[in-house]
């Protein structure tokens, strides 16, 4: 389903939404609400709805059914799959307006959300009780928690705190057919069978739309301090992955090249680590606690050197340092974002890493001679952001029509190393005809049972993530 099937009427979706939510229809609201950060489609969705409450979202998607409507979700709008673009004549639900922190229980350490709360709110509201929300990422000030549990976001701490998944204690969704589920119900322990929360995490609002999230907090971090260091090769990075991890519990591993780096200076005021110039950089981060965990972290600092795999280095002295050091990785992603680049997110079990980066970096230099790559991610989790950009005088359809000629090489490899073709951004439109080099043809067939199990009229985010046939 793409479109309405009968003439749509924003008045009588209006008059349903009784908690005082809102239906848009201006042009520049379509344009903005209708896409994500891909900008890969043309936005084109009919309306957006605001809704204010679950009982809204249930009257919408009710709606829907009876008028054979698709409904797109709407967070942050910073997904890089396209997961949350209405490309087709469907509704956009934006959760703008359910941004409401709802309860907090300091002896249960859990916090209960609607799912329009932006990240850095539910951190700063964490922060406030002298706690911590560890999910972080570099769209945290815009990107909601619904897209995030919807695309099960990971981010820049998954080697220490996991994904948005380990934090989800409970959740409360609407289904495809319009009934308000509420699941789990922030219990630790609840062994009673499917776990139909998970369903819903990385689900892409292809079987409901979570709106409440209840949310596990932690203790915050104490002293944390970074290091950057200068590596000599791509695989070294490994090495020196391990050296660290043998001693150290590392809350960030992460990497980026000399590319990388100038894209961000060309951008943003950010000084360089160091004067040394190295192909490759890894940023690691530990908690200080002590002067022996220093220590510690020197000395390795120091055996690394020795072997070879480092050329240089540099460690944070203050909070403010660590910061700045941050922003050599963080600001990469939007440094490069105007030369509109074509953008692989793939993982491998953290063992096969350099073998595969190996292959994987020799066909991408074969393949695109004539194009710029700039190689970054969470290496410490095994993934890495392989982004090709394009040049500046080719037309983007051909761009992207020549990188797609190379996909089937690079998921080839990754299909033999048993990694996926999608390690934190979800599947969406973009990744979405690639999705078997990841999963067999039977876990895609279990998928498109489940859907319509939810979602029997196929309304909820159709083409995003799998067909529904
Ligand atoms: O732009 C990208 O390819 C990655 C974006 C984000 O996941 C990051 O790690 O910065
Ligand atoms: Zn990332």
């Amino acid at each position: 389903m793409s479109s309405t099937g009968t003439a749509f009427d924003p008045q009588t979706l209006e008059s349903l939404l009784t908690d005082g939510g809102k239906v848009l229809t201006a042009p520049d609201d379509l344009a903005s609400y209708g896409c994500d950060w891909t900008r890969i489609y043309e936005p084109a969705p009919i309306a957006v709805v605001l809704p204010k409450s679950t009982e809204e979202v249930q009257a919408i998607v009710r709606f829907a059914n009876e008028q054979h409507m698709a409904l797109v979700p709407s967070g942050g709008r910073t997904g890089l799959s396209a997961g949350a673009v209405a490309a087709n004549g469907e509704l956009v639900v934006a959760f703008d307006r359910m941004n409401q922190i709802l309860d907090f229980n300091a002896s249960d350490r859990i916090v209960q959300c609607q799912a329009g709360v932006v990240t850095e709110q539910l951190q700063n509201f964490a922060e406030e009780q002298d706690l911590y929300y560890p999910v972080d990422f570099a769209s945290a000030g815009s990107s909601q928690l619904g897209g995030n549990l919807s695309t099960n976001a990971g981010g820049i701490k998954v080697i220490r705190y996991g994904m948005s998944r380990d934090w989800v204690a409970g959740l409360k969704v609407v289904t495809g057919s319009g009934e308000i589920l509420e699941l789990n119900r922030g219990l630790e322990k609840n062994n009673t069978g499917y776990d139909l929360r998970q369903l819903f995490i990385g689900g892409e609002g292809t079987l409901g739309f979570i709106t409440e999230a209840t949310m596990k907090l932690t203790r915050q971090p104490t002293g944390l301090t970074v290091m950057v260091l200068g590596l000599n090769d791509l695989t070294n990075t490994m090495d020196v992955l391990q050296a660290f991890r043998n001693k150290l519990d590392l809350t960030a591993y992460e990497f980026f090249s000399h590319e990388a780096i100038q894209h961000v200076q060309q951008h943003a005021e950010v000084q360089s680590p160091f004067e040394t110039e190295a192909p490759y950089y890894a940023l690691l981060e530990f908690e200080a606690i002590s002067d022996g965990v220093l220590e510690e972290a020197m000395g390795i600092f120091e055996q690394c050197v020795e072997s070879g795999w480092v050329l240089d280095g540099v460690i944070s002295q203050s909070e403010a340092q660590a910061e700045k050091l941050w922003q050599l990785r963080e600001r990469i992603s939007e440094s490069i974002a105007p030369r509109t680049p074509y953008k692989n997110d793939l993982s491998v079990r953290v063992s096969r890493v350099p073998e595969f980066l190996q292959e994987i970096d020799s066909v991408v230099q074969k393949e695109y001679p004539d194009f710029e790559i700039v190689w970054f991610g969470h290496i410490g989790d095994g993934n890495l952001h392989l982004n090709i950009l394009k040049p500046e005088d080719m037309e983007k359809a051909e761009f992207f029509r020549r990188c797609e000629t190379v996909n089937d090489l690079v998921f080839g490899i990754v299909e033999r190393y048993e990694g996926s073709v999608s390690a934190e951004h979800g599947v969406g439109m973009v990744k979405k005809k690639y999705l078997g080099y990841t999963k067999s043809e039977a876990e895609i067939a279990v998928m498109k049972g489940i859907k319509r199990v939810f979602d029997p009229n196929g309304i909820m985010n159709p083409g995003k993530l799998i067909d529904s046939e």
